[in-house]
């Protein structure tokens, strides 16, 4: 599978996770040689797309079998291939997952087209090319020419560019344009399809306009979260970090549409895009608020009489807190620009969203914390900390538990490590057998659930 290289980082944060991967509990657990190459196993895959595409069915509107049929229909006739693959998760109602194929051997057609590294990514995750994300092309590029799609794996092609590209580049494909050089940098930002893949490195479908209220593509881990919070109809569900509404669409479905799910998050248009997710998915229990979640608890004894944040303490039966972390677990990811002072944000903001979560959560409610970061500081040391600041907080097993234990190096104990998930793709192999492959060969995700008392 190494035909990128291994995911390039910050040379402060490459050792930075190197210590996390080789920490002394883990190396007593596993051995220096093991944990050496779990470390370089994780760069590589970090770098390719996961063996499957994921997506949620819409089972509040019809049964996942039927959702099923139509999916394949309506692949077969929007990309005029044979035969899609679509499998039911065993476990998880309602996945369907659709492996992917790749790398497939190409080779690049000679005219250009280069894009940003996050077009790139979703390119190899089965996307064809939308406009906006089109750094370079051809000085004469117009509708129907064949061309090679590369990505800028560290931001540097300039947008408008007319020359090719001399940087750090990865082939991603070939495919045929679908605009004029002058419509796709024009002073309106242009929008839609810059160009069509036809022979994209990895094969996935493209799911642009694909059944939008019967299909939602998520990863795997993600679905997992809304699963083990586990909400029931009626109840009060809090999202304090929600966008772009993946998890708070999940929550919502979980409960037939039937109680609250309050999502909330910081940034305005990315709360418009949670309101556009749920209408899509016709969820009328969603409700939507721009807001810092660290200020979402009031103290005040008689709040006033708003549906909206903050909120009196013990308002809400379940929390979900999926924090914004360094995502060091997103695939594909070939370069990691962040720096270590940014890395080591994480924890404290993260901290402070856990303080509000226990406080609006009722006692015997439940919270789930998830990240799709592989850091310890951000995932087990979270949980070690939360153990000891809030002895009201438990670990609780999960359901359904598919990823594997926790990392060790936070000081926690074998049994509270296994109440936790985390995905691993390092860990994952082609001898891993195809039914659990899909459940390894993910994103990097952690998962912790916990009871209050
Ligand atoms: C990991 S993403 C959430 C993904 C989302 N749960 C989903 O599944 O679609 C983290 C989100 O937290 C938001 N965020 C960051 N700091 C926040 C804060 N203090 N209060 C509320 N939201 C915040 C970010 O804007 C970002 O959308």
């Amino acid at each position: 599978m190494s035909v990128f290289p291994r995911l390039s980082l910050k040379p402060e944060v490459h050792d930075h996770l190197k210590n996390v991967f080789l920490n002394q509990e883990l190396l007593a657990a596993v051995g220096q040689p093991e944990a050496e190459s779990r470390f370089q196993r994780l760069l590589l895959c970090l770098s390719h797309p996961p063996g499957f595409t994921c997506v949620r069915a819409s089972t509040h509107l019809a049964p996942r079998d039927e959702i099923r049929l139509r999916l394949a229909e309506e692949l077969q006739q929007q990309q005029q291939t044979v035969s899609v693959e679509i499998l039911p998760h065993p476990l998880l109602p309602d996945v369907l997952l659709l492996p992917v194929s790749g790398p497939r051997s190409l080779v690049p057609l000679g005219s250009e087209v280069v894009v940003g590294a996050q077009c790139g990514s979703a390119v190899l995750r089965g996307a064809h090319v939308f406009a906006p994300g089109i750094l370079a092309t051809p000085k004469f590029l117009k509708p129907g020419d064949a061309v090679s799609v590369f990505s800028d794996v560290d931001g540097r092609c300039t947008r408008g560019s007319k020359v090719s590209f001399q940087g750090n580049k990865v082939f991603v494909g070939n495919g045929v344009s679908e605009m004029h050089r002058s419509a796709i940098f024009s002073q309106e930002p242009a929008k839609g399809i810059g160009v069509r893949m036809t022979e994209p490195l990895y094969q996935s479908p493209s799911f642009d306009g694909v059944l939008p209220s019967l299909v939602f593509l998520q990863n795997l881990p993600s679905v997992v979260v809304g699963h083990v919070v586990g909400p029931r109809p009626g109840e009060r569900v809090l999202d304090m970090c929600a966008a772009p509404g993946g998890k708070t669409c999940h929550l919502a479905a979980l409960m037939e549409n039937q109680g609250e799910v309050v999502a909330l998050d910081r940034i305005r248009r990315k709360v418009d895009c949670v309101l556009q997710n749920a209408a899509a998915l016709q969820l009328t229990c969603v409700r939507a608020f721009c807001f810092n979640s660290t200020q979402a608890v009031t103290s005040d004894p008689a709040p006033p009489h708003t549906e909206g944040p903050p909120f009196p303490p013990s308002r809400f039966d379940r929390v979900l807190l999926d924090a914004p972390c360094s995502g060091l677990g997103q695939r594909p990811s070939m370069s990691a620009g962040c720096s270590l002072k940014e890395l080591l944000s994480y924890p404290p903001l993260q901290r402070k969203l856990f303080h509000a979560a226990v406080q609006l959560l009722r006692p015997g409610g439940v919270l789930v914390y998830s990240t799709c970061t592989v850091t310890l500081a951000e995932n087990e040391e979270q949980v070690a900390w939360a153990l000891r600041t809030f002895p009201c907080l438990t670990l609780a097993p999960q359901e359904p538990h598919v990823g594997g234990p926790g990392l060790p190096g936070a000081g926690l104990t074998p049994d509270q490590l296994t109440l936790l998930q985390r995905f691993s793709p390092e860990l994952s192999s082609a001898a891993t057998p195809l039914s659990h492959r899909a459940d390894s060969d993910t994103i990097g995700f952690f998962i912790a659930k916990f009871l209050k008392s």
